[in-house]
């Protein structure tokens, strides 16, 4: 293995790489900033440097928002969804210098980099699609001679924050409803992949979207400060927060003073359960979907695989087998299945994880440590014999480490399941149907996936319960958390008269 063939595309549109913050429609920038660099975590090289904004720029996004919201909130639904689809256009028109901007500073291969830039576009399809039957509803009064009905509006200025994980997905996710319901928007990228999150901006003006109703604030440094001002300043009216639960509850805390509107999209700790009654190539192929996408650094990656006794054995052995075939390395060699960590704290964790559950009895059956190609890599991992007092059991790894646990029975596996303070995703393979419905309703998270490890698309709910937090994302709901219902009562209505 070696980094040789790390060879960096250049981008067609070098105009789409953006070293600046995006306020009021314009890129700016300043020598009188600070900066902070972001890097390919592939090589840790320099790649961009870009504006540490400070609180009080991120009130000027603020007011840019909040000025542009007077006139963008009366726009026309349909006029909205087709600047939102004229967005989606320039993304998938793009998709390639997308796709190369994502690989750069996340390190995801090519390949996901592209899938990442479909589903991205998908959330601006789909809210263009729903921006036009933002519908209320006639209520049949208690009270006699009235009438009532229910019209939806946009929240107002709404802040966003988002990870590094999927640099143009979890944006879109967010700022495609907000656009559709009418609210004008201040994100925050984050500090480790702001370029992709600058390039979108650059296609949104080119798509024609007004100034100030998108701003995209950047900082590294100055994160808890302009995060900080972003929770308590009262032009903001909704905060949409992906990240990890520590900082989401610290986000809560700091909204209280001004009580916005809430949504939290947090850390989850998937279990994976695989039924003596599966499929067993089926639930492999699931687990490696599930487990090591992204290199196992999504929210619903399966953190705890259970696997029930009778087919144990053979799921390890057909699971180790594909592991061992990934490719690990660049990921613009188009040969490789799996890139880079975002960075050595995120190898860090993935080694702590292993080493305290190898000290605690369990077997490393092919990976466990750092790769050769550089800090930043982890070897693929596949752990056995993981029992509950191992940190794997209750803590989110968010890495490409496969723990697998033995258990007995179904009552057993689900309380296993649920037993943690999070409750994102849940994943479990089987051909019973009567355990399919019963294992279905127990799982104590928001979302299951049943004979599948993928469960993203933007028709579904997205989001989670318990400490994972709440809200939902994408689907018919995604633009409720981006509006909110007034009811208009008419009084004096009467009888029919004459
Ligand atoms: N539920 C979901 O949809 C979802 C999706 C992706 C990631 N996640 C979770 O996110 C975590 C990994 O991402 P991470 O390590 O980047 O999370 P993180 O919470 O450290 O960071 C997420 C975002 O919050 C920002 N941030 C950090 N501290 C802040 C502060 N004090 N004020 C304001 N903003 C702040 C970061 O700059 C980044 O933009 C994991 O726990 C993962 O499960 C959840
Ligand atoms: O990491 C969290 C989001 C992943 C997804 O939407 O599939």
């Amino acid at each position: 293995m070696s980094l040789s063939t790390h060879n960096v595309p250049k981008l067609k549109d070098p105009s789409l790489l953006k070293e600046a913050a995006f306020i009021n429609g314009q890129f700016i920038t300043s020598p009188s900033f600070t900066t902070f660099t972001v890097t390919d975590p592939a090589t840790n090289t320099p790649i961009a440097t870009i504006p540490d904004l400070t609180a009080a720029e991120t009130r000027t996004a603020i007011t840019a928002a909040h000025t542009a919201l007077q006139t963008f909130r009366h726009t026309l639904p349909r006029e909205r969804a087709r600047l939102l689809r004229a967005w989606y256009d320039q993304i998938i028109a793009n998709a390639d210098d997308l796709a190369t901007l994502i690989t750069l500073e996340n390190g995801k291969p090519t390949a996901d980099a592209r899938g990442e830039v479909a589903y991205a576009a998908s959330f601006l399809e789909w809210f263009s699609e729903e921006a036009p039957r933002l519908y209320g509803d006639t209520i049949p009064s208690s009270v006699r001679g009235n009438r009532v009905v229910t019209i939806r509006q946009p929240v107002g200025v709404c802040a966003l924050i988002t990870p590094w994980n999927f640099p143009a997905a979890m944006i879109t996710r967010k700022i495609g409803p907000a656009i559709a319901a009418g609210c004008t928007v201040v994100a925050k990228a984050p500090a480790e992949t702001p370029l992709t999150s600058l390039a979108l901006a650059e296609l949104a003006v080119r798509a024609g979207m007004p100034k100030g109703v998108v701003n995209i604030v950047t900082a590294s440094a100055n994160t808890a400060a302009v995060g900080e001002e972003l929770c308590v300043n009262p032009v903001v009216k909704k905060l949409s927060f992906t990240g990890s639960t520590p900082v989401g509850k610290l986000l809560m805390k700091q909204c209280a003073g001004t009580l916005k509107k809430l949504s939290f999209e947090l850390g989850g700790n998937a279990p994976f359960i695989v039924f003596d009654d599966a499929n067993v190539d089926a639930a492999v192929a699931g687990a490696i979907g599930c487990k090591f996408r992204s290199s196992g650094q999504t929210c619903v990656c399966a953190n705890r695989i259970y696997v029930q006794d009778a087919i144990h054995d053979e799921f390890v052995a057909k699971l180790v087998e594909k592991v061992r075939a990934f490719k690990v390395g660049s990921g613009f060699d188009g040969e490789n299945t799996h890139g880079p960590l975002i960075h050595d704290r995120a190898v860090g964790k993935a080694r702590e994880h292993v080493d305290d559950a190898v000290e605690k009895g369990a077997e490393a059956v092919v990976g466990g440590g750092v790769s050769q190609l550089g800090p930043n890599f982890f070897e693929p991992t596949v752990l056995k014999g993981l029992t509950g007092d191992m940190r794997i059991a209750s803590e989110e790894t968010f890495g490409p480490v496969a723990g697998v646990f033995r258990f007995k029975t179904e009552k057993e596996v689900v309380e296993l399941a649920n037993d943690t303070e999070v409750g994102l995703a849940g994943y479990f393979f089987s051909s019973d149907i009567g355990r399919i419905w019963r294992v279905a309703e127990a799982l104590e998270v928001g979302m299951v996936g049943v004979n599948t490890g993928i469960i993203s698309d933007t028709a579904a709910p997205f989001g989670g319960i318990k400490e994972s937090g709440f809200g939902r994302e994408g689907s018919k709901y995604g633009i409720d958390e981006y509006t909110v219902i007034k009811s208009i009562t008419f009084g004096g209505v009467g009888n029919l008269q004459g």
